[in-house]
Parts: structure tokens; sequence; C-alpha cells
């Protein structure tokens, strides 16, 4: 059977990346995905500005919805203290497959954890299945249309603080209209707008914060 862009990219770090060095698995697969096969990874434009933001917070207790092969994962997990913790939810059975190897590659992985099914269904369980309190940080970077419902899941299920940070990928490219109108007109929230580019492409994207104010 043909292998899948996803298997691709693993083989391709198994092969190019150091064993435990995340910088040089994140940098293996920008160069895979910009030279060979374009993929839905963060990149390193936007990665740049998720890394400042992160650095900003830093986060014990982290949530990425969104896994896909673990890039942001691992950009994320090489910045986080030793004690820090990211819970990354994937929907898709083959990508978290390969996200757990690449994860474990670079050698991040006992600070991460991946929660495999929809995040409908997985967030509900994190506060007494995953024993989280709060969470500090979270990245959305899945189904654009799932931006503002899990949004308001997160809330409802009493996850945000007083100055969590919600950063999400993609608000211009394919863009998430009804989450861009939700945060920007809900005071319990501050929003701010980093203009960016679609991973490995030319093409106009951009990033949005927006930190719950309780
Ligand atoms: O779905 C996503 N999740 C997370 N990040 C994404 C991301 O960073 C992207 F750049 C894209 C993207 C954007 C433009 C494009 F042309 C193709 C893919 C997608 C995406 C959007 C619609 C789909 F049908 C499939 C994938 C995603
Ligand atoms: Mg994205």
């Amino acid at each position: 059977m043909d292998q899948s862009k996803e298997q691709r990219i693993l083989n391709f770090v198994l092969q190019n990346a150091v064993r435990g060095d995340p910088q040089s698995v994140v940098d293996t697969i920008d160069k895979y995905c910009a030279q060979k096969e374009w993929a839905m990874n963060v990149g390193d434009e936007k990665g740049l500005i998720l890394d400042k933001i992160l650095e900003e917070a830093k986060p014990s207790t982290s949530l990425e919805l969104g896994t896909y092969c673990g890039y942001s994962a691992v950009r994320m997990a090489r910045l986080l203290k030793p004690s820090a913790r990211l819970l990354t939810i994937e929907f898709n059975p083959e990508f978290a497959a390969i996200a757990k190897q690449i994860i474990e590659f670079a050698g991040v992985q006992e600070k991460v954890k991946i929660l495999e099914g929809p995040s409908e269904e997985i967030i509900p369980q994190l506060k007494k299945k995953h024993e989280v309190d709060t969470l500090d940080f979270v990245f959305l970077d899945h189904w654009k249309e799932r931006y503002a419902p899990d949004t308001i899941l997160l809330q409802e299920c009493g996850l945000l603080r007083k100055g969590t940070v919600i950063l999400a990928d993609n608000v211009v490219c394919p863009g998430a209209p009804e989450f861009i109108n939700y945060i920007r007109n809900n005071s319990h929230f501050e929003c701010t707008n980093y203009p960016s580019h679609l991973e490995y492409m030319k093409v106009k994207d951009a990033m949005e914060k927006a930190v719950f104010l309780g």
C-alpha cells in the first residue's frame, strides 16, 4: 500500500533529524515541507510567533487541539520547563500514530501526552481523567469550525482561568470567522492579531491571541 504523506514526513525525520534534539526535528520537518511536500504544520514563520507567545506565558499546563504530525507539539515542548505538561488532542488515528513516533524521536515524550479522539468528547474529561485543574495556554490548530464551540466548551468545563492565553492558527487562511466574531465581541477576552503567512507559502495568514480575563 502506498505510503501516506505523513509517513513520508516521519521517515524523513527518522533519517535526517538528530534523535533527542527537538530543534533538529522541527527544522527537518520544515525542510521537507518547504522543499518536497506541503503539509499543514504551523511552520517556521508562524512558529516563531507561537514560540514568543508561549515563552511569555511560561505555561505549566498547555492544551493543543490538532496534533497532526506533532510538529507544534515538539516546537512547544522544546520551550517548556521540565515540570510543564502539554496535552494534545488529535481526531485522526493515523496522524496520532505518526505524531507519537515524532514526539518520541524528539525526546519530549515526558512532557507531551497525545489524546486521541474528538475534542468535544475529550475536553470534558480533562479535569477528572487527565488531572487538569486549569489551562495556562491553549493552541487551536484543528478544524476551524470547532474553534468557537471548543472555546465555549473550555469555559463551560471551567478550564480557563484569569490570564489563560488562547492562540489560534489560520484565522485568515482558511479563516475562522465565527471564532473571530465570538472572541472579538466578547468582553471576557482581550484579542491581538498577528499577521503572517500560510506555512511554506507566500499566501497571507494570521494568528489570533485571546487572553481570558475571567
Ligand atoms: O485543517 C487544518 N488544521 C490545522 N491547520 C491547518 C493549516 O495550518 C492549514 F494551512 C490548512 C490549509 C489552508 C489552506 C489550504 F489551501 C489547505 C490547507 C488547514 C486545512 C484547511 C482546510 C482543509 F480542508 C484541510 C486543511 C489546516
Ligand atoms: Mg494550522
